[in-house]
């Protein structure tokens, strides 16, 4: 994690024209991601959030990925879900289900959701176990730099004030180092309880993606990404993969801050 002052490795940004664009080269990435860990671990790893990352990951649905695309080796997480019933219309799991678990081959068993008929401070304790039992076995791999869990994949989508999961700026979360997932009773953004995994884990996985869309989250890329920019508290400037790989997804409405700061917004290591 940068320090204020410290340089802040910002990823690989790739900005879009359009948002169709931008979720074509989201599905291409995830599908070469998904190729590269089945090749080579047998499985692949996903941790998704919520937002409007759901509906821009459809094309995954659709040729050629719904049938290249070995989906018998997913394994699905949330790195963050809000403490509502499976049903319910706020409902990360619901959400996916409708947009995109219900269109692929998905095994259920791979399908890792929270549970919902107990507390939140229940459900993050119960769904950091099961990581460690899968972490145990190796479906998911494992830092070796800090013995946390090491997801092939964390999908982010950034929220207008620079929150990633349920991450939010200047909450206690954000300083979480013990444990894989924590909890939250007080999200600025409704509904109000939620798990999250922290930053330990997200910054252990192999690769971690970062969309921003729309111009109410310019501002919050800005600050997130660009030279200069005291923010180190901004969650989103806090994904740091340790051992891993970022790259940001941005439309150019998201990017326009950052374009007019002279940013360079195109691939920078
Ligand atoms: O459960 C959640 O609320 C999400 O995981 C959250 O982190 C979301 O991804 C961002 O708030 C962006 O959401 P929008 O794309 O809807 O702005």
């Amino acid at each position: 994690m940068a320090a204020s002052g410290e340089p802040k490795k910002k990823g690989e940004l790739r900005v879009f024209e359009s948002l169709d664009e931008l979720a074509t080269e989201l599905a291409e990435y995830i599908a070469q991601l998904s190729e590269i860990s089945v090749k080579e671990r047998g499985c692949f790893t996903i941790a998704l959030s919520g937002g409007s990352l759901i509906s821009l990951m459809g094309k995954l649905c659709e040729a050629p990925y719904n049938k290249t695309v070995d989906w018998t080796k997913w394994y699905v997480f949330w790195a963050d879900e809000r403490a509502v019933a499976k049903n319910h219309v706020d409902s990360n799991y619901k959400q996916t289900k409708d947009g995109f678990l219900s269109k692929v081959s998905i095994l259920n068993s791979h399908v890792y959701s929270i549970n919902d008929n107990v507390t939140v401070e229940d459900a993050a304790g119960e769904y950091e176990f099961a990581i460690r039992q899968l972490v145990k076995i190796r479906t998911i791999g494992v830092s070796e730099i800090n013995d946390c869990p090491k997801f092939d994949l964390i999908l982010l989508d950034l929220g207008s004030d620079g929150h990633v999961a349920s991450l939010f700026p200047q909450h206690p979360a954000l300083e979480q180092k013990d444990e894989w997932v924590t909890y939250i009773t007080n999200s600025p953004k409704p509904p109000p309880e939620r798990i999250t995994f922290t930053l330990p884990v997200i910054n252990s996985a192999s690769n971690v993606a970062l969309v921003a869309s729309g111009e109410d989250k310019a501002m919050a890329v800005h600050h997130a990404i660009a030279d200069g920019v005291d923010a180190s508290p901004l969650p989103a400037r806090m994904v740091q993969p340790t051992d891993g790989k970022l790259v940001w997804f941005i439309d150019r409405p998201a990017a326009s801050v950052l374009d007019a700061g002279n940013n360079d917004s195109q691939n920078v290591e």
